[in-house]
């Protein structure tokens, strides 16, 4: 059977970035407004209607004004704005941590932030499994390729070429707080620093732990072999114990898309401090990625079908 897709916000970052994840692929019918349209309330009021499963990548409001366009008890949604994910009647896009068969069976999925799936995927296992605490102020450093803003930052860091680091959040409260809350299970929310870096795609969110300050941590060794465990057989997630064998992580310019995701757990000698580091692409991963992994559980479909691993 074939599934009607509608990308709403096909003209944008992440829009773009799907439809490449879907193109050659018979499952899927994309349906598609032209340049002239695709702005047009009834036009996409219509095409809302007609798809099995209308992916969302518009902004905030926009998204919401979209949801409330459909008209029938049966389109299904990916929304990969920010607008639902710790909504009511909405199931979190992140199938490693809520689980495959919720994510498969969902009307509504709320696809997760970029630096949110790196930060939950980390934390949310190690909570569960009673190795770190959930009360507790953790602090989270990130940096972004500047992708991760859209049109706009791309178009800004293009004209720019100067920007050699970008340092934002600064008022804090930014937009990603309450999702890395409620998914990594924290009775208290992190404390978040995320950059940009002059790259068009990429992501380092990093976690540091001073385990001998933190009541009832786990050894580096327990926190690693629970990361392990957890996602075991995943195609998608790696675990890794340790620093890269030459002691650095890089971002690259050149990266190409990606969909992967990988952690790592690295700890000082006597085992008293570790750096917990997640790595993917903003766009992978982050966004697109993520959408086409929901779609296919949606659809009946292997997850990985269409994804660069
Ligand atoms: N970029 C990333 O790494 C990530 C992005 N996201 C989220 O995905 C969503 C899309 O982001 P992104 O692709 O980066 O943003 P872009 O700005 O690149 O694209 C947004 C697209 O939506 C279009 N649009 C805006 N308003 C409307 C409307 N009312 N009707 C139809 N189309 C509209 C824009 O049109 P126009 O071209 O005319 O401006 C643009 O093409 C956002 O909510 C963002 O937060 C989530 C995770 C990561
Ligand atoms: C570099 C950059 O600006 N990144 C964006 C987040 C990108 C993302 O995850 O998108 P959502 O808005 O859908 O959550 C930011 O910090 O606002």
């Amino acid at each position: 059977m074939t599934t009607r897709i509608f990308i709403d916000g096909a003209a944008g970052t992440t829009g773009l970035e799907i439809a490449e994840r879907l193109a050659g692929r018979p499952e899927f019918a994309l349906i598609t407004l032209d340049e002239a349209r695709r702005k047009d309330d009834g036009a996409r009021a219509e095409a809302i209607n007609a798809a099995d499963v209308v992916i969302l990548c518009l902004p905030d409001d926009a998204a919401r004004a979209a949801v409330a366009m459909i008209a029938n008890d049966t389109t299904r949604v990916i929304d990969a704005s920010t607008a639902h994910r710790v909504a009511d009647g909405w199931t979190y896009g992140l199938p490693e941590v809520i689980g495959r068969d919720a994510v498969a069976n969902a009307r509504f999925v709320a696809n997760p932030g970029c630096y949110p799936t790196g930060f939950i995927a980390l934390l949310a296992p190690l909570v569960r499994a009673g190795l770190l605490p959930a009360n507790w102020p953790y602090v989270v450093h990130a940096v972004s390729g500047y992708s991760g803003g859209g049109k706009a930052l791309i178009a800004r860091f293009e004209d720019d070429t100067d920007i050699a680091w970008r340092g934002y959040g600064l008022a804090f409260g930014h937009k990603h707080v309450p999702e890395m809350t409620a998914y990594a299970g924290l009775a208290v929310a992190p404390l978040f620093s995320p950059a940009v870096v002059p790259a068009l795609r990429g992501m380092v969110v990093e976690v540091p732990l001073s385990l001998e300050a933190m009541p009832g941590a786990g050894t580096p060794e327990a926190l690693y072999r629970a990361l392990a465990d957890f996602y075991a057989g995943s195609p998608i997630v790696s675990v890794m114990q340790g620093a890269p064998a030459d002691g650095e992580f890089l971002m690259r310019r050149s990266a190409r898309a990606w969909d992967g995701l990988a952690l790592s757990v690295i700890s000082s000698q006597d085992g008293t401090q570790v750096r917990l580091v997640a790595r993917l692409d903003n766009l992978g991963k982050g966004a697109s990625g993520a959408a086409v992994q929901s779609l296919n559980l949606m659809a009946g479909l292997p997850e990985t079908a269409g994804l660069s691993l």
